[in-house]
């Protein structure tokens, strides 16, 4: 579905479903109830239509008999006496529906024949009504192929005077003769109305002789434009159809919104990984120091437990403070002094082995933690940076040196990490009263 689609779905059908709903119950309901009562569809023939009427009756099977027509406004009156002869007596009042016998009617779509007919009679005899369904092709029981017209068939028993029949389609019948007559068996010998081209209302079976009258005063056919079958039929496409449709909009709302928590869980990812990465800069920020870049005493401590932890640590303190910092701050400004102190510091960076944490330990003080070292190495450590520093070229030519004081970790010792401090602090004291720039091994 594009987006467009997407969007016209979202506007104009989802808001709307229950209505829809609700619409084709309603619709179901309107459809069911005018089927059963109203959707006629008639076909009136006669007089509306005012077909060839003609009188027929056993002379063309070479009989006596006499049929006689009178149409007037009272209808089609057939007037008739049967006589005794070697044919089966009959009239017949005959309507030809079409002339053209390939396009009959087609009477399938209806339910019933409705009639009014006049009766009289002098011997009580059936009535027989046909419809002529045209040019069938018939098979034969052996195997062969007729054309013929083939007749339906129902009967009525009528009383004297004017009378109304419904009879239903269903009800016709192959009658017998024809059947007889053509050969026809199975499909053949069934009844078929799907190209009626007339229509014969004649006497009965009745031998007797006798005068008959009949008179056709009304006949039509009539059914419904949708048969129940068909309408039911259609009520339950319309709601497979509006049913899976909401379906379908379900399965696409629901992988849609898939997709926006996805797109949500992918957004926060990322932002909780650009947060752990500002995190982890500003941990760093809180454990560095913001002039020098040396880890400040904050940084240090993480170092410190794992040292009081570790009863095999071997570590050395190098302690060192610059000598007489005051007098360059006073002489030279503050911000020589900071230039001063970001010059050593990116010496120490440079030039202390990876594994050395550098620290500052607050203004112009600094400490060294030596992991593998014994008091004598870190001794000699510290005498080799003193002599550097005091070598180099610092901003304004300004000759700086340090006075440093030396102590070993004993780990496992009460208070080993004070002592250690405290021990390399006097040794620093010492070295500053011995007249600074040397360096001095603490006692603990
Ligand atoms: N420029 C600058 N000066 C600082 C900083 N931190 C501390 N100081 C200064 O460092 C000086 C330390 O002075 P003192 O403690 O008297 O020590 P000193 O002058 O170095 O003398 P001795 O240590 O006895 O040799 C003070 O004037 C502080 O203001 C800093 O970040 N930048």
């Amino acid at each position: 579905m594009n987006q467009q689609a997407s969007n016209n779905v979202k506007k104009y059908i989802v808001p709307h479903l229950q209505n829809i709903y609700f619409f084709v119950a309603v619709m179901s309901l309107v459809l069911i109830i005018w089927q059963d009562y109203g959707m006629n569809k008639v076909l009136n023939i006669y007089p509306e239509t005012t077909p060839s009427v003609f009188a027929n009756s056993d002379v063309i099977n070479n009989g006596n008999s006499n049929a006689s027509l009178v149409e007037n406004e009272q209808g089609a009156q057939l007037h008739c006496e049967t006589k005794a002869s070697d044919a089966w007596p009959f009239c017949s009042l005959d309507l030809v529906l079409t002339e053209d016998r390939s396009a009959g009617i087609n009477l399938e779509k209806f339910k019933y024949l409705s009639l009014e007919l006049g009766y009289q009679t002098t011997s009580q005899d059936t009535v027989l009504v046909y419809l002529v369904n045209a040019d069938q092709k018939i098979k034969t029981k052996h195997g062969s192929y007729i054309i013929a017209n083939k007749s339906n068939m129902t009967t009525i028993l009528p009383p004297s005077g004017t009378s109304h029949y419904k009879l239903p389609l269903a009800h016709f019948f192959v009658p017998s003769w024809w059947i007889l007559q053509n050969k026809a068996t199975g499909e053949a010998a069934r009844p078929k109305i799907d190209n009626v081209i007339g229509l014969s209302i004649a006497t009965g079976d009745s031998h007797q002789l006798r005068t008959v009258d009949i008179t056709l005063k009304n006949l039509q056919f009539s059914g419904k434009w949708i048969s129940a079958k068909s309408l039911y039929f259609l009520i339950i496409l319309m709601w497979l159809a509006l049913i899976s449709v909401h379906g379908l909009i379900n399965i696409y709302q629901q992988s849609e919104s898939l997709k926006l928590k996805h797109l949500e869980t992918k957004n926060l990812e990322d932002i909780n990984s650009f947060l752990s990465i500002q995190k982890n800069e500003f941990e760093l920020l809180a454990k560095t120091d913001a002039l020098t870049g040396l880890y400040n005493r904050a940084g240090t401590s993480e170092l410190l437990q794992q040292m009081k932890a570790n009863p095999n640590s071997v570590y050395s303190l190098i302690m060192f403070d610059i000598d007489y910092f005051k007098k360059i701050n006073d002489n030279f400004g503050h911000e020589v002094g900071d230039e001063i102190l970001t010059t050593l510091a990116t010496h120490l960076q440079n030039n202390m082995r990876n594994s050395d944490h550098v620290a500052r330990w607050g203004g112009e003080e600094f400490v060294i933690f030596c992991p593998d070292t014994t008091e004598y190495n870190a001794l000699r450590i510290a005498n080799t940076l003193r002599k550097n520093i005091s070598e180099l070229p610092f901003p304004m030519a300004i000759n700086v040196t340090c006075s440093f004081g030396v102590a070993p970790f004993f780990a496992g010792q009460e208070n080993s990490i004070q002592d250690m401090f405290k021990a390399a602090d006097n040794a620093m004291y010492e070295a500053k009263l011995a007249g600074r720039n040397r360096v001095r091994i603490g006692k603990h």
